[in-house]
């Protein structure tokens, strides 16, 4: 009996393990838990038959001084410890280096010359058959080796056990292994592939464990690291890291395609993963794709602090998120930027007439609402219509949100915010309502125990926070708005200042305004200290990332409160670092 093996872990494989885990502690999920808890089953399920042969046949071994003691099929029980920390440090690592990640917009449709929609992405097929045959050899030499039973017979073992599970992988998640960025899929697997090479030597070199001399090649990748090891230790890591991908590939196709998955769940079962898996790439979701990658691009173009925001949520409610904000984004810019009133106001009849058309009657909905977008609005805006989740939206918020459109146009004929309460009702109107979307989505796909009255409660609170977010943004925005022929602050109080809309039109950064900038900051911060008890009560998985976008969001007011801050080209921004920061602190409260 001996402790080696045992330190082992205490020293080099549990302090990472805790690391990780205290690291990414604020945004574990259930659905993280599920996915670690599925592959280690998984890697302890497949590694036993295949270690404890390893060890009954003498290819390598474990000194008797150097183990505890009790044993599982021959196999050390500090080794079938090593099986799950392996897998759990991977994994882990894996989702921490992906989260960043929007994985659905990495699907591909893929469709032959013969398809009735013409071909597309056909490069895929051909990507999926060369990685098949590489593996396929692998297995082939494998065999070769072990039916030699030399001094390849180790190598042989590796790769007759290892590869086709790596094949089976291959074949299922190729498109999310070969599309998505190295940070998802070479990096999980280098990072503890190096790490574990490092221990390997030092245990080998100790004698921790053995490896018997005629069954391996004799050849060292560095002083005290057989050439074995390393091909163990990379395939093992690559196995855990392509069933992480090819898990998350699963969720992304269940979560994207609700005409082929209609009412997926948080956590879906392994039948439900693999039959996502199974669906052929050519039933995907064209339009459906090219709004989630649109959204994805217009959310990182168009808002900083919403976009690292959006990384913290999760599945199907960070999706939703994205194409909500794309088709708030895509409605706020066409009337925006319209080349005049009249063309404004069209904008707001043609969104409103979408609305009409997508709410109305079920059966024929979709065909006529593709057809006036298509008729309607310019290219590069139709996705972000179509693609609004309105099946989990109410109608309401929406409506709203064009009447406060319409609030913006009225400038053109008369300061339409002259009191306290028209500034909170336009507000409410343009940000109070995506409060409400928000929160909507959230206790769509969550389930709650919460009452309804409660969850209306928590509505409201969602919609004072939205308003405490808008006059951040008003606070922010006063030189640009000023610059397109708006004062957004209350006509009351420029007169209380000593001011009038037109002399803050021209000076928007003249003396006085600072003052009222603070007013309105006050204000959106009391709001926001109100309000943001009700975070709390949301449904788990969506209280840290919703806690971070409205944080991210008024330490943009934090910047402006700041004694002496200057704001720069009419616009206060927040540095990136000091962003990350915000989020990380908010995470971690
Ligand atoms: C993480 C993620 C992807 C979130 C998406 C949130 C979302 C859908 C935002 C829509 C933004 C938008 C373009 C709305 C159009 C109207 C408008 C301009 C509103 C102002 C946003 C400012 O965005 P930005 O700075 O990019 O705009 P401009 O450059 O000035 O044009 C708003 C300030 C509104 C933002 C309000 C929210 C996101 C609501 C936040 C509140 C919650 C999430 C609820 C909190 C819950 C409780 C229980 C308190």
């Amino acid at each position: 009996m001996g402790f080696d093996y045992a330190l082992v872990h205490v020293k080099y494989t549990v302090p990472p393990a805790l690391l990780l885990t205290l690291f990414y502690r604020p945004l574990f999920t259930r659905l993280d838990v599920y996915k670690i808890f599925f592959l280690v089953t998984i890697a302890v399920v497949s590694t036993i038959p295949w270690d404890s042969y390893l060890i009954r046949t003498g290819i390598w071994s474990y000194p008797s001084h150097v183990i505890v003691g009790p044993k599982l099929f021959e196999i050390p029980s500090e080794e079938v410890f090593f099986f799950v920390i392996q897998t759990y440090n991977t994994s882990l690592l894996y989702i921490i280096l992906s989260r960043p990640t929007f994985q659905p917009a990495y699907l591909r449709v893929e469709r032959q010359k013969s398809h009735p929609l013409g071909p597309c992405n056909q490069q895929w097929r051909w990507y999926k058959r060369l990685g098949q045959l590489v593996l396929a050899v692998s297995i082939g030499w494998g065999s070769h080796l072990v039916v030699d039973n030399g001094v390849g017979t180790y190598t042989g073992l590796i790769l007759i056990w290892a590869v086709p599970f790596l094949l089976l992988l291959w074949s299922l998640a190729y498109q999310f292994i070969l599309g998505l960025p190295l940070s998802n899929t070479l990096l999980p697997i280098a990072l503890p592939t190096l790490y574990l090479w490092v221990i390997d030597t030092l245990a080998l070199k100790r004698g921790t464990w053995v490896i018997s001399s005629g069954t391996k090649f004799g050849i060292h990748l560095w002083d005290g690291l057989e050439i074995e090891e390393a091909l163990f230790f990379l395939l093992t890591n690559t196995l855990i890291v392509f069933g992480q991908l090819a898990f998350d590939n699963a969720l992304a196709i269940l979560y994207t395609f609700p005409q082929l998955f209609p009412r997926p769940t948080v956590l879906p079962s392994p039948i439900a993963l693999i039959n996502a898996l199974c669906i052929s790439a050519s039933r995907y979701d064209e339009a459906r794709l090219i709004g989630l990658q649109e959204a994805v691009t217009r959310l990182k173009r168009k808002s900083r602090s919403f976009y690292l925001a959006s990384s913290t949520f999760q599945g199907q409610l960070r999706s939703d998120l994205m194409l909500l904000y794309s088709f708030c984004r895509v409605a706020d810019d066409l009337v925006d930027n319209a080349s005049s009133a009249e063309d404004a106001k069209q904008w707001i009849a043609r969104l409103q007439r979408f609305l009409d058309i997508a709410y109305g009657s079920a059966e024929k909905a979709d065909k006529s609402v593709k057809q006036y977008v298509t008729d309607s609005f310019p290219q590069d805006t139709r996705s972000a219509l179509l693609q609004l989740p309105c099946s989990r939206l109410s109608r309401q918020p929406l409506q709203d949100l064009l009447r406060g459109f319409d609030m913006d146009l009225a400038f053109n004929r008369a300061p339409p915010i002259q009191t306290d309460a028209d500034l909170e009702v336009y507000a409410q109107r343009v940000a109070g309502t995506v409060a409400q979307m928000c929160n909507e989505l959230i206790f769509h796909i969550y389930c709650t125990s919460l009452s309804l009255e409660d969850q209306r409660r928590i509505i409201q609170s969602g919609n004072r926070m939205g308003i405490a977010l808008q006059y951040v943004n008003i606070a922010r925005d006063i030189s640009v708005d000023a610059k397109i022929g708006r004062v957004y602050l209350p006509t009351t109080w420029l007169k209380a200042a000593g001011k009038t809309y037109r002399s803050v039109l021209h000076d928007p950064e003249g003396t006085g305004v600072e003052e009222l900038r603070t007013k309105l900051l006050d204000k959106a911060f009391a709001l926001y200290e109100n309000a943001r008890d009700a975070i709390d009560e949301l449904p788990a998985e969506a209280r840290g990332p919703i806690r971070v976008a409205v944080e991210s969001y008024m330490e943009i007011g934090r910047v402006l409160r700041q004694k002496g801050y200057a704001v720069k080209a009419g616009r206060a921004t927040v540095p990136r670092w000091r962003r990350i920061g915000v989020a990380w602190k908010t995470l971690n409260q």
